[in-house]
């Protein structure tokens, strides 16, 4: 047990997660998932499509708790939980500034938002409606109120597809940013390794469904150094150390 006040990771142990197909046939999405995440760090979580990485997330937002094993939260279970998913979800009749400020806590509910809203280059979309905004503004909204909640835990899944990879690649050092500005501690579900490069602190590397841990790859390297040749580099030895992972 974690005595108050201690920073705790998030500890997952996930001994099973079973579907049924409407056929009737059992489909095994997590057999043995276990990992951590430390307090502030950012990790990712890499695995091929459909081994088991939104589930995973799923069990931990509290979405599906029909799962076998346990996880604990950073802070013994704080109820500030974050997440941004791939589809921005704004609620179309208000602003971007209002969907921002209704999910916040009544203790937050007036804070400042100037400066998160400038980080995300907002400033001047805080007044309009989500369809007033293209996918990259709409995705950049959904950071804002992620991070204006100052939550304990961040999850993120795959919040950069669909997005043309300029934008995308300006999203992901726009997160970074915040993140630097906001450090809580994250973990991102991606099948991108170059991407999960240039983010994580650390990766969770999985194996083909039902998902397991196959390491960790610790990047190691600062996030100013993490040019196109360093990524390049780290990316072959990503591939040497795991030649069969995505
Ligand atoms: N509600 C469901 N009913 C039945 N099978 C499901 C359900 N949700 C997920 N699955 C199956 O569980 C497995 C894991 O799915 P999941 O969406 O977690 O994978 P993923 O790693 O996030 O994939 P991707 O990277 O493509 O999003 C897949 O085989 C999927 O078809």
């Amino acid at each position: 047990m974690q005595p108050a006040g201690v920073a705790a990771p998030l500890k997952v142990d996930i001994t099973e997660k079973t579907f049924r197909s409407a056929e009737g046939v059992t489909i095994v999405a997590l057999r043995g998932l276990s990992f951590e995440v430390r307090q502030g760090e950012f990790a990712c979580l890499l695995g091929p499509s459909g081994c088991g990485k939104t589930t995973t997330l799923r069990i931990l937002l509290g979405l599906d708790r029909r799962f076998a094993g346990s996880y604990q939260l950073p802070e013994g279970g704080s109820k500030r939980i974050a997440a941004v998913f791939q589809e921005p979800v704004l609620l179309p009749w208000r602003t971007v500034e209002q969907n921002v400020r209704l999910a916040l806590s009544p203790r937050l509910r007036g804070k400042d938002l100037d400066s998160l809203f400038e980080i995300l280059g907002l400033s001047a979309m805080r007044s309009l409606y989500p369809s007033e905004l293209s996918l990259g503004l709409a995705r950049r909204a959904a950071l804002a109120r992620a991070f204006a909640t100052e939550p304990a835990i961040l999850f993120l899944d795959e919040p950069f597809t669909s997005l043309d990879e300029r934008t995308a690649d300006r999203l992901r050092r726009l997160l970074m940013t915040v993140w630097a500005a906001r450090p809580t501690t994250a973990l991102m579900v991606t099948h991108n390794l170059r991407e999960a490069l240039l983010l994580a602190d650390r990766i969770i590397v999985l194996s083909p469904r039902p998902a397991q841990v196959l390491g960790i790859f610790d990047v190691g390297l600062s996030r100013h150094s993490r040019d196109t040749p360093a990524l390049d580099n780290l990316v072959s030895d990503f591939h040497k150390r795991y030649p069969d992972a995505v």
